[in-house]
């Protein structure tokens, strides 16, 4: 759906983007992290056909963003990081002078805005003024927004930021139905562990390039078998990290105190079999407990290199 190929912009002597190359399939809720000033903001911007590449190429359904501008305005709806000021107008007349500027007739309007506030849950604020609605309402509305021309594409820059971890739920859920709707999404965030929870596959940016691409199914899965296993034993330590040592699904074996801490690389079935090996052998096992390890470290990790 979405193509980006060896993409630079340049503000002055600022290369805000270095040759980003990626591909986002059709349907694919696609996560884009990096901390502030990476270039999401910017890469985003090209593909809505706000702002120009200073070189490379960018495609929307086929169609290159600056060649075929009103071709790629019709595949995307697109939420900025920031929200206007609209004095005077209720949630209703916001969407409906949004949808008269997409030259989709009052009859229609009349039809799609009531469907649109209900999806996101804001039917009950349809004659609340705009400037009256909370941070989540208003980022809620400006999704409307971006949704009036039942756009295949949705570009959303940080649609998270600012709000309570009950509205992020309630975002959540709305991007759950857009997706089962069909729709590719692509969110930014600096937070890559918030974006994890709502995404198919991330890209990591960090200064202009695009340094980690990956689904997150198997970034789950490589956490699943890269787990820190801990034991506590009231006596026989040292023999039982030598015994661990010779496992191997064990990769390293350190002590905290009455505490063994070994790095594990297997299995649920390899783990129970560790258990069970200690037991047999008569080791002194009074706590065992497990942790998986850091998301950002195994999705950097793992993905690295890739795309760039
Ligand atoms: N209009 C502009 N003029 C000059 N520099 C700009 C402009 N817009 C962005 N930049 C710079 O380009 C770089 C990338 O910015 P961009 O907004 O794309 O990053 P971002 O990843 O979206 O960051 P944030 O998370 O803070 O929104 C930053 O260093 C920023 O200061």
């Amino acid at each position: 759906m979405i193509q980006i190929r060896n993409l630079c912009k340049s503000y002055g002597k600022m290369q805000a983007l270095k040759g980003l190359t990626m591909d986002i399939e059709k349907g694919t809720v696609f996560g884009f992290v990096g901390p502030n000033g990476a270039g999401k903001s910017t890469t985003m911007s090209i593909l809505a056909t706000l702002l120009a590449p200073t070189s490379g190429k960018a495609y929307v359904g086929g169609y290159e963003v600056t060649s075929h501008p009103k071709e790629v305005r019709k595949l995307i709806g697109y939420m900025p990081d920031f929200f206007g000021v609209y004095d005077n107008l209720t949630a209703e007349e916001y969407l409906d002078f949004y949808g008269a500027n997409y030259d989709i007739p009052s009859a229609q309007r009349k039809q799609i805005i009531p469907q649109l506030l209900d999806l996101v849950n804001l039917s009950h604020k349809r004659d609340a003024y705009v400037d009256s609605l909370s941070r989540g309402m208003k980022q809620r509305l400006g999704l409307a927004r971006s949704l009036v021309h039942n756009p295949e594409v949705l570009i959303l820059d940080e649609p998270a930021s600012g709000l309570d971890p009950r509205a992020r739920i309630e975002l959540r859920e709305i991007l759950k139905e857009l997706r089962d709707m069909g729709k590719t999404i692509i969110i930014s965030s600096h937070i890559l562990p918030e974006l994890a929870e709502m995404c198919d596959v991330i890209g990591v940016i960090e200064e202009g390039n695009l340094v980690a691409f990956g689904r997150v199914d198997e970034i789950y899965a490589k956490m699943q078998e890269q787990r820190v296993l801990r034991i506590r034993l009231t006596g026989r330590i040292e023999e039982a990290m030598t015994r661990l040592r010779e496992m191997p699904v064990i990769t390293s074996v350190t002590r905290e105190g009455s505490w063994v801490v070994a790095n594990f690389s297997g299995q649920d079935e390899q783990q129970v079999e560790l258990l069970r090996e200690l037991a047999v052998a008569g080791f002194p096992v009074a706590a065992f407990n497990e942790t998986v390890g850091d998301l950002e470290d195994i999705f950097l990790e793992i993905t690295k290199g890739v795309g760039s």
